[in-house]
């Protein structure tokens, strides 16, 4: 990788944690940063060390056991601050602190309460004496997009002057329009004239504007860019990682530079930070979201299945997502309905595909979503054997549960021609009640998922179960509805087994070889 490249500078653990909302202890940070370390990203920016003996803790951590990137510690310009910044991330391979203060009016006059003299004086000292304690020191001018060019020019020279090798301009409250933005960011370093620091851009996304401004930055010449796992980050949040780092991928011909990131540990790093997080991913979220490689609507998915390059400008494996995904839905077509048919297993001749597809469509004016376990059912209830053939039925059952959660079960069912009935123990009235039927039944299909539901809010609420069992390869999902929880699981596996039975014999699966010569 040449060394034009853009070097990625991680703030998910300091800026990040800034949401409200989050609260990361240290063993979660230090595991989000093991992660951003086999992503490659350059520099990490583990905390705000004199924020708390927690955070500094944490810094400390991160800087002595995670190898590879360089390890930051943010400060203010107060020595206090930079003593603390040091002291956590001393103990790195690679250490860096990072200072930062206000240059803008508004900030100076009324937060700071400092003339430009005094902040270029806070700059000179807190710049020299970082610099004095390590050699990588990065200088952050806050607020520096709504900041006087000028002034801003002559913040950033002093903090040369003094030895900081990274100059950040962050646009802090989310304010710049690319455009204008890449023209400030051009005059900036232009007028500071330095050839031996490297530019850095730090975005935030109050106008959701966050990773344009950052991208055109790259395109005036920054070559570092802080940017921040999902996008997480103070108020509207950061300028999204994932984003920055496929947009120059995607777009390496127009930005003529790239990262040195692992894309493929993009969409797991994501969903780690949002598990240890609780920030939820939209399904609509760009690189990383559910729906980011999911296509509905018909047009598209007839593109896609011609090549899917007519819509998807990534493939989901170069950033480790699942593959695409086709939803059948109400906006879908005969190519993807078909398609999913034969993925199924079924073949279907061309009346039968035509009458499958009306019933989908009625189907999904009622459901939104409709899932391969509802399209099964459709077609093998309505195009090859009719209703549904309930080849199981339940007939009576008794529960006993004993203590720490053992149960007994005893069921009886009819197979139509006779009655049998027989009992087992569990885990559980429920798992003891499956248990018992498989021994009627005589086969032991594998219990994919289990779920149970209130359908309304009252004390007498009927319950609904919906049970998905497995066969040799055969899946089925059957439901149950009944004010007794119980009784309402029971007949949701009965519905199950019957549906896989019907669906093995369309699919000529013979997968009850003992039922039909023992009962
Ligand atoms: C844009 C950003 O993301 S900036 C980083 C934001 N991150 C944080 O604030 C980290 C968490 N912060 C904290 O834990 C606390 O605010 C601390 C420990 C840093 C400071 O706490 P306190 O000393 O109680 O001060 P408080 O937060 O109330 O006020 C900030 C003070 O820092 C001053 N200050 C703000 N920025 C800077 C700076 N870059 N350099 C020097 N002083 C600064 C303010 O003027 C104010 O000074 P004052 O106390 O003399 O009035
Ligand atoms: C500390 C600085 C870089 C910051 O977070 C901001 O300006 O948004
Ligand atoms: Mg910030």
């Amino acid at each position: 990788m040449s060394d034009d490249r853009v070097r990625v500078f991680d703030t998910t653990l300091r800026d990040g944690e800034q949401s409200p909302g989050i609260n990361l202890n240290s063993q979660e940070k230090l595991h989000i940063a093991y992660q951003l370390a086999a992503l490659g990203v350059d520099i990490i920016e583990a905390g705000f060390p004199a924020a708390s003996p927690g955070d500094a803790e944490a810094v400390r951590l991160i800087a002595e056991k995670v190898k590879g990137p360089i390890i930051a510690g943010l400060s203010r310009t107060r020595r206090e601050d930079i003593r603390a910044a040091f002291e956590a991330v001393k103990y790195g391979e690679r250490p860096r602190i990072h200072v930062f203060i206000a240059t803008s009016d508004i900030h100076m006059q009324y937060k700071l309460k400092m003339t430009r003299e005094e902040v270029l004086e806070e700059i000179r000292s807190a710049v020299g004496y970082a610099k004095s304690l390590v050699a990588d020191v990065e200088f952050s001018a806050e607020d520096g997009s709504r900041s006087d060019p000028e002034f801003l020019i002559e913040a950033f020279k002093v903090a040369a002057d003094c030895g900081a090798t990274t100059l950040n301009l962050p646009d802090t409250v989310g304010y710049a329009i690319p455009e204008e933005f890449g023209d400030f960011f051009s005059r900036v370093m232009k007028g500071v004239g330095r050839e031996d620091v490297i530019w850095s851009v730090h975005c935030h996304d109050d106008l959701g504007l966050a990773v344009a401004n950052s991208l055109v930055a790259v395109k005036a010449g920054a070559r570092q860019v802080e940017c921040t796992i999902n996008g997480i980050g103070e108020r509207a949040g950061n300028a999204s990682l994932e984003e920055i780092v496929m947009a120059l991928r995607t777009r390496k011909e127009y930005f003529g530079t790239e990262t040195g990131i692992n894309t493929t540990h993009l969409y797991p790093t994501s969903r780690l930070v949002s598990r240890l997080t609780g920030f939820v991913i939209p399904p609509n979220k760009a690189v990383v979201g559910d729906n980011a490689f999911s296509h509905e609507a018909g047009i598209h998915q007839h593109g896609v299945l011609c090549d899917k390059r007519t819509y998807e400008i990534m493939r989901p494996q170069d950033v480790g997502a699942p593959d695409t995904k086709l939803v059948l839905g109400k906006h879908s077509g005969r190519h993807a309905f078909s398609e999913r048919i034969k993925g199924l297993g079924y073949h279907l001749n061309e009346e039968e595909m035509a009458k499958a597809f009306v019933l989908f469509k009625d189907l999904c004016d009622k459901k939104g979503i409709v899932s391969d376990g509802d399209i099964e059912a459709l077609v093998v209830d309505e195009i090859l054997g009719g209703a549904t053939k309930r080849t199981f039925e339940l007939r009576d059952f008794m529960v006993n549960v004993g203590a720490g959660g053992r149960g007994s079960a005893t069921v009886v069912i009819s197979d139509g021609e006779r009655t049998v009935s027989d009992a087992a123990t569990g885990n559980g009235p429920v798992d003891a009640a499956y248990k018992a039927i498989k021994r009627i039944i005589n086969i032991e299909p594998e219990l994919v998922s289990y779920k149970i539901s209130a359908v309304s809010e009252r004390s007498d609420a009927v319950g609904e179960a919906v049970v998905v069992v497995k066969l040799k390869g055969v899946l089925a999902q059957g439901r149950g509805a009944s004010t007794d929880v119980i009784e309402a699981s029971i007949k949701a596996y009965l519905n199950a087994v019957n549906r896989l039975v019907q669906i093995a014999e369309a699919r000529g699966i013979n997968i009850f070889p003992q039922y039909v010569s023992t009962v």
